[in-house]
């Protein structure tokens, strides 16, 4: 399987400040990995030592199986959007992308193909110093496709751009991955990773936190449970503490349980007699699990975003 990045006990310090802390971790091609974690988590210099930028202190950085800097063609095996700034403002479009090509040995074809892609053709011979900062960010993604890589990591590639430019990325991404490349990407738009990630990849302070897909990481909130109303809920609430669940008795008729499925629920509720008159799902949504994993990793978090309830307006009674 080609397409393989590996971290391996990756470690970077910088002084005596561990910024990226034995992380390891397999990305998946043909699958959109979202890389999560607070502000100096250590996503960029993560991404900055798969591609040879940052050296490891320890650890390793692999595609597949190697070094990027011992890749015979790396821009046709990773491409990268780290820092769509990095053009230079003198430059248009189609001399920065066809200077790419050039130094690369990537055919010049693909200039107009990338241009396509991204929907710069028309402003390809505008300068890219008076590009706006949505039209800078696909100038950036123009690169990384360049080489017709199969692998792509992009940094933060929704920001500045508008519900159209956000919408059109996820539609890139999703079909990056379908067409069985890796694409890793970091973000601080939980909504947003919500609806285009398959994997996460959550850290704090350079640490691991979570690796696993989008709906397991959701469903490990606490805000994921099941609403049961039952004319019966004393009866029912022994019944499922007795089964290993954890039950909030919310008064009336009303239970809040977590630590089952529904189906698990209504089994519990069925073996007991019990009659259900609703019997509901509530999940947490990823910003909520989010806040949760990442509570005590905030490096410069304030009270209401490290301690505080999830940025939901439910206030804690709400809470299960
Ligand atoms: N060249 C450097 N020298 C010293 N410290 C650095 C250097 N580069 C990064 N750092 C520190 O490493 C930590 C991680 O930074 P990094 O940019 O990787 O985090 P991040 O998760 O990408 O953050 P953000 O979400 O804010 O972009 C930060 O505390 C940062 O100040």
């Amino acid at each position: 399987m080609s397409g393989v990045i590996s971290l391996r006990d990756l470690t970077k310090r910088y002084g005596d400040k561990v910024v990226v802390d034995r992380l390891s971790v397999e990305l998946a091609p043909g699958k959109v990995t979202g890389f999560l974690g607070p502000n100096g988590a250590g996503k960029s210099t993560t991404m900055r030592m798969v591609l040879g930028l940052d050296r490891p202190t320890a650890g390793r950085a692999l595609v597949d199986g190697k070094p990027y800097a011992e890749l015979s063609h790396p821009m046709r095996r990773v491409g990268a959007l780290l820092d769509a700034k990095a053009v230079h403002p003198g430059h248009t479009a189609r001399t920065h992308l066809t200077a790419m090509a050039r130094s690369n040995g990537v055919p010049l074809r693909r200039v107009d193909e990338v241009l396509e892609t991204v929907g710069l053709t028309e402003v390809a011979g505008h300068r890219a110093g008076k590009f706006s900062l949505g039209m800078g960010q696909r100038l950036g993604i123009a690169g990384a496709l360049l080489g017709d890589p199969e692998i792509l990591m992009f940094d933060e590639p929704v920001n500045g751009l508008d519900p159209d430019g956000v919408r059109w990325i996820r539609g890139l991404m999703r079909s990056l991955a379908a067409e069985g490349r890796t694409v890793f990407v970091s973000s601080h738009l939980m909504s947003e990773m919500q609806d285009t990630a398959d994997q996460l990849v959550v850290i704090g302070k350079g640490r691991l936190i979570a690796d696993a897909p989008v709906a397991d990481v959701i469903e490990g909130s606490s805000l994921t449970a099941v609403r049961v109303r039952t004319p019966q809920a004393a009866e029912l609430e022994q019944q499922l503490l007795v089964a290993g669940m954890c039950v909030e008795d919310r008064g009336g008729d009303e239970l809040i349980v977590s630590g089952g499925a529904l189906d698990r629920v209504g089994g519990v509720a069925h073996q007991a007699g019990v009659r259900i008159n609703e019997l509901s799902q509530r999940e947490a949504s990823l910003e909520q699990a989010y806040m949760e994993l990442t509570a005590s990793s905030v490096e410069f978090g304030t009270p209401s975003q490290a301690d505080g309830p999830p940025a939901d307006g439910m206030d804690e009674k709400e809470r299960v």
